[in-house]
């Protein structure tokens, strides 16, 4: 049957058509990301619910020269497929494709680089405001910003700059009342009752100055586009509520809205994931720590569990589900989660305080002024460390220990295994009188026997895991197994020493003094970034104690790192096995 989507590539395209069409557009478009997303993965629910929306935007406003921005932009497919992509959007999120994200430098229409939410308002008054300064006075500026999204400080700076300005900036909230888990917090028991009609007389955003209308449905196009063209002839700071709902128009992404946020492979004629082999997985890093915390919270009543709209992904749920009271999920909130954990430490409680490596970057100063510099003992569990794979360089976990290393006080360890990552779990609840950063990556480990009896380890001491005489290979975190394997690809191994260090900070001195005196050459290993990691750590040492070995340092080079498969990314930087074999034997062989 012919399609209205094959037509369709770009806005201009979209604009001649007649508004009845668009519903059959719609239809369209939901089936083309239903089947690609089902054999490619990505993000799902969101695009799905926001099909009618995107299409109305495109619509009525004159993008590109009209500025529409996403935020977090996982949303962002339909955008995508409407702005010239449909025929690479198989590539999506991988190595060499489309980014799952709106990016700057793909597309026009995409007028703002996003991945981490809560942006949208900022960005989009920060066009606004210049739009006017260079006298572009029928420009319009949009920011499409979900309900999780818009709960987060960050966006009410926006909306509370913005209410003071006469810029031309039209906020939509996408207001499906859930965000990766269902939404929490007082703004959106306020948005039900908005819903509901109750709380008309006292508009919060109204009273923030804005032209408030709805809540409107926005799987309605009729009404969204009639909606739309009203706003677009009002000035100054409007605000439209929009309701949707998240995986609209497949029936399981409907009923099981966290389920399909991302969903991985699924059928995509019935909707049904892919059943899991029978083959016993090791656990993922995340359920190691979301069940070990279980464990340890069972014996020790002072532990809280705190995430910042993570529940899931960080596995923190388990904990929510046996200790209601003391495992918090405070919303797209990384700055108060810092904070609120060091207020709980202060009070003799120890908060577990479980982060994205890449969303603590959100949260540097608290980190800094609320717990580091008054020593206070929270225990940041920063997931996803390292590379994070497709969704790529927005949320790959590769400057916490740059960014944590040069902070007085914050003891940072890195497990190589499960094992050890319940161990420090362990040990870090006996009582630290000091923070401490605890970092693993996204993805399983090797370990299906990772549930053994705990066992504390001394801060600050690394290990020897192979003796030898020439080269000392330094490794920090789960990167160790690529060392090994590296190791065991050599006929002669017999040269090459390998330590896991352990704790970047703390470093153990007395094991590099060691290191120091009885290797020439030293390579250090990390799934970070090279400037001012681990490798600066121990070069650092090297140099103070003026040692004259010679240092390699392997890592994440100084530039951002794109979407691909973990192994992938690996190779191209030299990190996998086969590359740092290679790089050894050519360290080897220039000594
Ligand atoms: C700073 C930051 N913290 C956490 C995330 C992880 N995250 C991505 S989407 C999302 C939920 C967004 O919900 P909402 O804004 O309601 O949009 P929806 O998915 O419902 O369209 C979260 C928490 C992020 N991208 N950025
Ligand atoms: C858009 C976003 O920020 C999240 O959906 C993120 O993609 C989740 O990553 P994980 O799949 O590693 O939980
Ligand atoms: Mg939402």
């Amino acid at each position: 049957m012919k399609k209205i989507l094959d037509h369709i590539n770009y806005p201009k395209d979209l604009r001649l058509l007649k508004e009845e069409q668009l519903t059959k557009l719609a239809k369209e478009l939901r089936a083309f990301i239903i089947d690609i997303v089902a054999t490619k993965e990505g993000h799902l629910g969101a695009s799905l619910g926001v099909v009618e929306l995107t299409i109305a935007l495109h619509y009525v406003f004159n993008t590109p020269e009209d500025l529409l921005v996403w935020d977090v932009g996982h949303q962002a497919y339909v955008h995508k497929l409407l702005t010239g992509r449909k025929a690479v959007f198989h590539t999506n999120r991988q190595l060499g494709g489309i980014s799952g994200f709106p990016k700057r430098e793909e597309s026009v229409y995409d007028t703002f680089g996003v991945g981490h939410s809560s942006t949208s308002i900022s960005a989009a008054l920060g066009m606004a405001i210049a739009s006017h300064l260079k006298g572009e006075t029928n420009k319009q500026h949009i920011a499409v910003i979900g309900d999780a999204s818009i709960a987060s400080g960050m966006a009410f700076e926006g909306l509370n700059h913005a209410g003071v300005t006469n810029a031309n900036l039209l906020v939509i909230l996408n207001d499906n009342a859930i965000g990766i888990d269902p939404s929490v917090g007082a703004l959106k028991q306020y948005l039900t009752n908005v819903k509901k009609g109750t709380q008309k007389q006292d508009n919060i955003f109204e009273a923030l100055n804005f032209n408030y209308s709805g809540p409107i449905d926005g799987h309605d196009l009729p009404a969204l586009i009639s909606e739309l063209e009203r706003l677009k002839k009002l000035s100054g700071p409007k605000f439209l509520h929009v309701i949707t709902t998240k995986g609209k128009g497949l029936k399981q992404a409907e009923e099981n809205q966290v389920t399909y946020h991302a969903p991985g492979k699924f059928n995509a004629l019935t909707g049904e994931l892919h059943p899991k082999g029978n083959t016993v997985e090791p656990p993922k890093y995340q359920d190691v720590f979301g069940h070990t915390l279980v464990e340890l919270a069972k014996q020790n009543k002072n532990i809280i569990g705190i995430t910042p709209a993570m529940p899931t992904g960080s596995s923190l749920k388990y904990m929510m589900r046996e200790f209601p009271d003391r495992a918090f999920d405070v919303g797209i909130a990384e700055q108060h989660a810092v904070t609120l954990a060091a207020g709980m430490a202060t009070q003799g409680y120890i908060p577990f305080c479980n982060i994205y490596s890449t969303f603590l970057q959100r949260a540097y100063d608290q980190v800094i002024h609320d717990v580091a510099l008054q020593k206070l003992p929270v225990i940041f569990c920063l997931d996803r460390a390292g590379l994070v794979g497709e969704d790529g360089a927005t949320h790959h976990g590769v400057f916490d220990l740059s960014c944590l290393r040069c902070i007085p006080n914050l003891i940072i360890f890195a497990p190589r295994n499960e094992i050890e990552l319940r161990n420090i779990l362990y040990t870090a609840q006996l009582g630290l009188d000091a923070p401490i950063a605890i970092r693993y990556p996204r993805g399983r480990g090797n370990n299906l026997n990772w549930k053994q009896a705990f066992s504390p380890i001394p801060i600050g001491i690394g290990q020897c895991l192979k003796e030898g005489k020439d080269i000392a290979i330094l490794s920090i975190g789960t990167i160790c197994d690529n060392v090994i394997e590296a190791i065991n690809l050599f006929d002669d191994d017999e040269g090459m020493a390998h330590y896991d260090m352990r704790f970047v900070k703390p470093i153990d001195k007395t094991l590099l003094h060691e290191i120091c005196k009885n290797h020439k050459t030293i390579i250090t290993i990390e799934d970070g970034s090279i400037k001012g990691g681990f490798g600066s750590e121990v070069l650092e040492f090297v140099s103070e104690q003026a040692y004259q070995n010679k240092v390699h340092i392997l890592g994440i080079p100084d530039k951002f790192i794109e979407q691909g498969t973990v192994n992938n990314l690996q190779k191209i930087i030299g990190l996998d096995p086969e590359s740092i074999a290679n790089k050894i034997k050519e360290i080897n062989e220039s000594n």
